[in-house]
């Protein structure tokens, strides 16, 4: 049984912390109903069962002076056990740091790397993550600019002219725009070694809010895995923080996966795990409720509804 919301997790015995709440998928739109009855009451239950999930977990190299700049928010630091390192260079303090961390997906507990949208300052770095890890594909969930603040750095060229960020060049090869996603490949070299990395911008996903209606994401997820296929990784994922909206479309993916195979869901499992990797994945408790609404319309067949 889950703790009681508010106690202490790190003086309870690991016996008995809830990790999982698997759900029967035909029983999943009777277990939603009860789920929203009376103000969505028992999703808010779940959800703040999760609340203090990984908060025993060290990130000292986040709190380092040197790294601190390289923070986009205070509060969205990594876990040192998971970070992403980048190589170091020669004793200089920090350069292994990014905001970055691995997380699990359902192909591999490495599947994913999730970190923060690249700041102007980090974004030589970003591009370096992407090569030391081979990473052929990005998902970015986030506007560069939304309501009037920076939520990521333009990290990539804004025409067909190729652009350098530290030691590597980027050059846009082709752009296929859609109403809620644009589609990207990038040619990424370094030295004479290139390669083709594919870059996929959901644009219409309002920070700390979902996608309108949900199914956009779960079209957006098979746009997706039509062009990225499960053996294909680390995929690295971000939006502004890193936690939230990535949270929800990683989510979705495993359970998109998950249900090909199994005649359970556990989504409160997969927000369970994600957490012991990186802080706060899934940032709300609509975000949390977003992904059993995508489920559902997977399930009733409703995938491809649009909205009249
Ligand atoms: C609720 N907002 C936040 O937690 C954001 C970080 C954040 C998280 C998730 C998302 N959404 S996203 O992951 O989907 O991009 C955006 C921003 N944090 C800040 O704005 C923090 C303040 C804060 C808010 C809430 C909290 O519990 C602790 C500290 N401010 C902050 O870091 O200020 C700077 C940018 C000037 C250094």
């Amino acid at each position: 049984r889950a703790p009681d919301p508010g106690s202490d997790m790190h003086s309870l015995p690991d016996s008995i912390i809830e990790t999982s709440r698997p759900v029967k998928l035909q029983d999943f739109v009777a277990h939603y109903r009860f789920m929203s009855a009376d103000s969505e009451y028992h999703f808010s239950e779940e959800y703040e069962a999760l609340s203090h999930v990984g908060c025993d977990l060290q990130r000292n190299a986040a709190y380092m002076s040197v790294n601190r700049p390289k923070n986009r928010f205070t509060n969205i630091l990594p876990y040192d056990h998971s970070r992403f390192k980048l190589q170091p260079t020669d004793d200089e303090e920090g350069s292994d740091y990014i905001n970055a961390n691995y997380v699990p997906g359902y192909n591999s507990p490495r599947e994913f790397i999730v970190s923060q949208g690249p700041l102007l300052s980090t974004r030589d770095d970003f591009w370096r993550m992407c090569w030391e890890s081979n990473s052929r594909a990005i998902v970015m969930l986030t506007r560069c600019i939304e309501k009037g603040r920076e939520k990521c750095d333009h990290y990539w060229p804004y025409n067909t002219q190729p652009v350098r960020y530290g030691d590597i060049q980027v050059t846009i090869l082709n752009e296929s725009r859609f109403p809620d996603w644009t589609i990207s490949e990038f040619r990424v070299c370094k030295g004479d070694v290139c390669r083709v990395v594919r870059h996929f911008h959901f644009t219409t996903w309002p920070d700390f809010g979902v996608p309108d209606p949900p199914q956009t994401l779960v079209r957006f997820v098979r746009a997706f895995r039509e062009r990225v296929g499960p053996d294909q990784k680390p995929i690295v994922v971000h939006c502004s923080a890193g936690v939230g909206r990535s949270g929800t479309f990683i989510a979705l993916d495993r359970i998109l996966f998950s249900i090909r195979t199994s005649d359970y869901v556990d989504i409160f499992g997969i927000v369970y795990e994600m957490r012991r990797e990186r802080v706060s994945m899934v940032q709300t408790e609509q975000q949390y409720i977003c992904i059993h609404q995508c489920l559902l319309a997977v399930l009733e067949g409703r995938e491809n509804e649009h909205p009249v």
